[in-house]
């Protein structure tokens, strides 16, 4: 199958390459060239004027079964949010509950530009099976708590979801290792999923320094930060770990997480929403260390938006170095790409527009007063499109909306199954 997008204004996301118009053929799941004009038989024609291509946008941590619970429970501490709405409304979750709030989420995502996504959540069979069925891209993770036992049955379930689902979905799958933060996990237990980890080659996916109070319990109960308590850990030695947050790192913390593989996934309005801070993304940058972005929870977040976070990420750094220099929008536009790409360990595949790479392309209409006169579409890109402007996304060169209609997904029955799960799940909490 070849399907030839014509005409569109590209933003390949490759360094060095400045964005140009032209045409981009797909064959099969691959991008197969990228050129001013492209002349050839194809079995489908995308007449793409007044677009503009750019990489699916790559959401680098998310609890997506949460968009059943949007709108529950606001403008709470994250503490008092988590312990006295979200677990008890997560524990009444059924697996089918969970396939649909992920669908929800993957609808919402697919609306808004994003093609791939990291998540992290307690029954994940479902949310493969609905990642299968819809086609998006996601890297699964069977989130792990020990504080009462060594976690067994659990672990066992996180394994279980690895040799089950890695790969699969025509390679749209990858699977990794999750213990949920410093501040739900025990040392020893910890140490043994590492060493896990480690000895399968398995990457991490882990909350880190969300909250002040999680470092004052951190100092409380180990007498150290929650970058250094995972630090003595070994975490950092050998295994490729995916850092949700890390907001509150002072320069110490900063210093251990230098060369280490995998990096930081931001979530600026999650922050933003529940007070926890400004994390410091110039500096981890300027230690080397890869920065991506991502939402976190529709509970926690309120919405799935990349666009959103792209400019949160950016102006919160502008506010707090007083430098509006700082992350300008190619930057940032990198982060929630190609740098996201990297900490889901798939930015060989996807994460630029390249010959080789998995197609994985979004396409905006660029036709929009909030939108012109396009000077700098970069600046565009970061400082004013949003999801609702995304008129086509396409994965692993599979139409999954076209002109803003959905078409692996049943809006309508989704709507349905969603409005009365939600209802029944928050009941009386
Ligand atoms: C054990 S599965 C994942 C677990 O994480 C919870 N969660 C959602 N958002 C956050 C957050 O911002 N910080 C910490 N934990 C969070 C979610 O409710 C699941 O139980
Ligand atoms: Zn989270």
């Amino acid at each position: 199958m070849k399907t030839l997008i014509k005409d569109v204004l590209v933003v390949t996301m490759v360094e060095g390459i400045t964005p140009f118009r032209g045409d981009i053929l797909l064959e099969g799941d691959s991008i197969t060239a990228i050129h001013p004009l492209i002349t050839d038989d194809v079995n489908e024609v995308i007449q793409g004027k007044g677009m503009i291509a750019m990489p699916g946008l790559i959401n680098a941590h998310q609890h997506s079964p949460m968009s059943l619970l949007r709108g529950f429970s606001d403008d709470l501490k994250l503490m008092d949010w988590l312990e006295k709405k979200m677990l008890p409304a997560e524990a009444r979750m059924t697996p089918e509950d969970i396939y649909w709030g992920s669908k929800l989420a993957m609808a919402e995502m697919i609306k808004s530009g994003t093609t791939a996504f990291a998540d992290m959540y307690i029954q994940m069979n479902e949310i493969a099976l609905a990642v299968e069925e819809v086609g998006m891209r996601a890297s699964l993770t069977r989130g792990l708590v020990f504080l009462q036992d060594d976690g067994g049955r659990r672990v066992q379930e996180a394994l279980d979801l690895i040799d089950r689902w890695s790969g699969k979905a025509q390679g749209r799958i990858t699977t990794m290792l999750g213990p949920h933060a410093p501040y739900t996990c025990l040392p020893e237990p910890l140490k043994e999923i590492i060493s896990l980890a480690v000895k399968r080659n398995i990457p991490i996916h882990i909350h880190l320094a969300e909250t002040k109070e999680e470092v004052i319990q951190m100092r409380e109960k180990y007498q150290q930060t929650p970058t250094e308590y995972l630090y003595q850990l070994g975490l950092f030695e050998q295994a490729h770990v995916l850092l949700a947050h890390g907001v509150h790192l002072n320069h110490r913390d900063i210093g251990l997480l230098k060369g280490m593989r995998g990096g930081v996934a931001h979530n600026p309005v999650s922050n933003l929403k529940l007070g926890c801070g400004i994390a410091p993304i110039m500096d981890l940058l300027r230690f080397g260390i890869t920065v991506g972005i991502g939402t976190d929870g529709a509970g926690s977040a309120s919405t799935l938006d990349m666009f959103e976070e792209i400019k949160a990420a950016t102006w919160l750094q502008k506010l707090d170095y007083g430098d509006p220099t700082v992350l300008p929008a190619r930057q940032v536009l990198r982060m929630a790409t190609i740098e996201s790409a990297k900490l889901l360990k798939i930015d060989s595949e996807v994460g630029t527009l390249e010959v080789g790479k998995k197609a994985d392309i979004i396409l905006i209409d660029g036709n929009k007063p909030h939108l012109l006169p396009l000077h700098n579409v970069e600046s565009a890109l970061a400082y004013c499109v949003n999801g609702a402007d995304v008129d086509t996304t396409i994965v692993n060169g599979k139409l999954l909306m076209r002109h803003r209609q959905l078409l692996t997904i049943n809006e309508e029955e989704l709507f349905k199954q969603v409005s009365v799960r939600a209802k029944r799940i928050v009941e009386g909490i």
